[in-house]
């Protein structure tokens, strides 16, 4: 392909094949960028330039049977052996057999895996190791490895999803990964160990980065041990997008369809109107569109933001890990929860035609919905994320200068909404840093309290975690509205769009109010005049987008080809489209298919049917 970048690959090879979930996907999405990202410069001269060329397909193996979140509880085991300089992969329990993992059943012949590292009889937690499971030659599995597929699931048909599990292999010493990150002040060429200054060994066999196993078996510290989590940090960094791109297609194929399709009278004899002027397809489609146009500027924010962080990582300061971790965890979390609701209802709004495949709906899901679990289930995120904000009020209330986007935490919870009939954008904003600044404070009282009662560190982080959870979900969609209101503001829009735009943001703003005003009205915050100021508005701005619904999604370009939808076609030949599609059904390329014979012409046809059948029957 010759494209460098690797979103923009990941997006040119969507194109061909959109919502197939590639069986390479993880080789490409997770085994490349791991190696990019955490193998030695001797490691990455090796191994690169053979996955880059396909002489190594892999995947990064890490959830097991009985663990996926809890990365610390992983049982696979990588005990180092100093007299041989390897270490053993052993799959101890049948709960320790990695499970999940996209693109092992079948396709991969390596892989990334983490398993927890014993040297020395001490263990040292997760860290990654390379391992080839299946001969270059003929692809058979190799000794003291079992490897298969996990079966039929949900969605990801074409990913052979697999099992994996060792016993006491052998790997050589070089195979785990640890590419040297914090160069810092001594320059990457002259690097050999961060902490090799006590032994130097045989830089090819440098375990840089954050640790190393010396000859002997030593284990050198990591400087901060969640650096091996940096995949899983770069992909949510990407699901954002990802997520924001599933969303838009969907609303361009139920917009699009709505447009087109026309249903009941709109008053006695009158002709039937195009739904989408019915308010309430109005009120279930038009703020998906505002969502998918937030979610993508999003996209674009964590990822940049992953960019510059991960270039600080790499040169030694991670001053900024925390809050990438905080963001990356949450808005990941948020825009899977958002896209995938929103899809789903997309294709409600589609009616019986939504529910077949012919829509490029459920296809469309599929691929979405496993987003809120894969690279980090949701609801953990979220409390991971709640667990930076719990850090921020505390320094907030000593009085601390907070970074960047969590400023809001910690403000004076007293004042009012400054919400009018204009509804200002940046009353708009206001209105959810106090939102989110209330549950911050709520969830930090509640486990204050509970402490206070009595109550352990962990038996008080549990018993405010829905509290921890509404304060999380409150930050990041505050991230979302602000970051669109920045770019409204940013003034980098032409008049027009600007015009079209800010009622597109607005309606985020004001939809998201309307549909959380528990939360927003809880403390007084909104009089119920200005509630009704803000479902006035909502109606008004349906009125205001409709004129530009079909524009707005067609603006996002997604070709027919990658839409794959007979509802979204570009020139809204919809019912031929529907019915060439039901025509070329593989059922319908003979008259009488064959299991008329066998099993109703029996039931039809009793006394013509032969002896055998007769007996069947019996
Ligand atoms: C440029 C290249 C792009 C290539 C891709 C391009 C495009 C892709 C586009 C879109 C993507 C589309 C599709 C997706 C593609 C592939 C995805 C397909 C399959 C998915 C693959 C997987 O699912 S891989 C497995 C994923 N598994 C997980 O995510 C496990 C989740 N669990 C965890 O991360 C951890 O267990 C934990 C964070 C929940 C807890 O970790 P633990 O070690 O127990 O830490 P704690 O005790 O809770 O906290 C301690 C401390 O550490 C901080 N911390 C935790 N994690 C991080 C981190 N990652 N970074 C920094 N800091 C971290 C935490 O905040 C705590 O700090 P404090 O003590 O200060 O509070
Ligand atoms: C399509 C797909 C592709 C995948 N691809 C890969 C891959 O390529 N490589 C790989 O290694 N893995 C892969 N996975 C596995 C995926 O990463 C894990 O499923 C995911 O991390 C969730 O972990 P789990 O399954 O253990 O869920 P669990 O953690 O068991 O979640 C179950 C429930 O427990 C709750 N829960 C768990 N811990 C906590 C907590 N501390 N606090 C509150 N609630 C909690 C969760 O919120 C959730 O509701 C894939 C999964 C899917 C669905």
């Amino acid at each position: 392909m010759g494209i460098t970048d690797m979103q923009e690959a990941f997006y040119y090879r969507e194109c061909a094949a959109a919502h197939e979930n590639s069986p390479l996907g993880l080789h490409y999405a997770m085994f490349l960028p791991t190696i990019n990202k955490q193998a030695t410069p001797e490691q990455k001269k090796k191994w690169l330039p053979l996955a880059e060329n396909y002489k190594m397909i892999g995947t990064y193996a890490q959830t097991e049977l009985g663990h996926g979140t809890f990365i610390r509880g992983l049982e696979t085991t990588a005990t180092y052996d100093p007299k041989t300089k390897e270490f053993i992969l052993d799959s101890p329990t049948l709960t320790s057999k990695k499970y999940w993992p996209g693109c092992l059943g079948k396709t991969s012949n390596h892989c990334v895996v983490m398993a927890q590292l014993y040297t020395q009889g001490k263990s040292h937690g997760p860290h990654m190791f390379m391992v080839q499971i299946r001969s270059m030659e003929d692809h058979s599995v190799l000794p003291g490895i079992e490897v298969g597929v996990i079966g039929n699931k949900f969605g990801y048909g074409t990913n052979d999803n697999g099992f994996l599990s060792f016993d006491k292999l052998r790997i050589p010493r070089e195979n785990m990964l640890m590419r040297y990150s914090q160069v810092g002040r001594i320059p990457r060429e002259n690097m050999l160990m961060r902490y090799s200054q006590v032994s130097r060994i045989p830089r090819e066999n440098m375990l840089m980065r954050y640790s190393q196993v010396h000859e002997d078996g030593t284990y050198v510290k990591p400087q901060n041990a969640k650096l091996a989590y940096g995949s899983m940090v770069l992909i949510r960094s990407s699901i954002v997008s990802d997520a924001a791109r599933g969303l838009a297609q969907a609303c361009v194929i139920s917009i699009r369809y709505s447009a087109v399709r026309r249903q009941t009278e709109a008053y006695p004899g009158g002709e039937e109107p195009q739904i989408l002027d019915y308010q309430t397809q109005q009120y279930r489609l038009f703020p998906l569109l505002a969502s998918a146009y937030s979610l993508q500027l999003a996209g674009k924010y964590v990822f940049n933001t992953y960019l510059e962080v991960n270039d600080q990582i790499e040169k030694g300061n991670l001053e900024s890990m925390p809050e990438l971790h905080a963001l990356s965890a949450g808005l990941k979390a948020f825009s899977t929860y958002e896209a995938s609701a929103g899809i789903e209802v997309c294709r409600i709004c589609c009616g019986g035609h939504g529910y077949s495949q012919a829509s490029g709906l459920p296809k469309i899901y599929v691929d979405v919905v496993p987003g809120c679990t894969y690279e980090g289930e949701n609801t953990v995120m979220m409390l991971q994320t709640a667990r930076y904000l719990m850090k921020c009020y505390s320094r907030a209330k000593q009085g601390q200068k907070l970074p960047g986007f969590v400023q809001y935490i910690g403000q004076n919870l007293n004042k009012k909404s400054c919400m009018s009939e204009e509804v200002a954008l940046g009353c708009l904003v206001m209105a959810y840093e106090h939102r989110a600044a209330r549950l911050v404070e709520a969830a930090a009282m509640r486990m204050q309290s509970l402490i206070q009662g009595g109550k352990k560190q962990h038996e008080a982080w549990n018993g405010s975690s829905v509290q921890l959870f509404w304060a999380a979900k409150a930050h990041c969609h505050l991230f979302c509205v602000k970051n669109f209101v920045d770019a409204i503001q940013a003034k980098s829009l032409s008049s027009k769009t600007v015009t079209v735009m800010k009622s597109v943001c607005q309606l985020y703003g004001v939809h998201g109010i309307l549909e959380n005003l528990g939360e927003f009205m809880q403390d007084g915050f909104f009089s119920g005049e200005q509630v009704g100021y803000l479902q006035r508005k909502m109606l008004a701005l349906f009125e205001n987008i409709r004129p530009n619904a079909v524009a707005l999604v067609d603006a996002f370009d997604y070709p027919d080809m990658v839409l794959g939808s007979c509802l979204g076609r570009y020139d809204g030949q919809v019912y031929q489209a529907l019915y060439d599609y039901a025509k070329s059904a593989p059922m319908n390329q003979t008259e009488i298919h064959s299991t008329y014979y066998k099993h109703l012409k029996p039931l039809i046809n009793p006394e013509t049917t032969s002896d055998a059948m007769q007996f069947a029957k019996l």
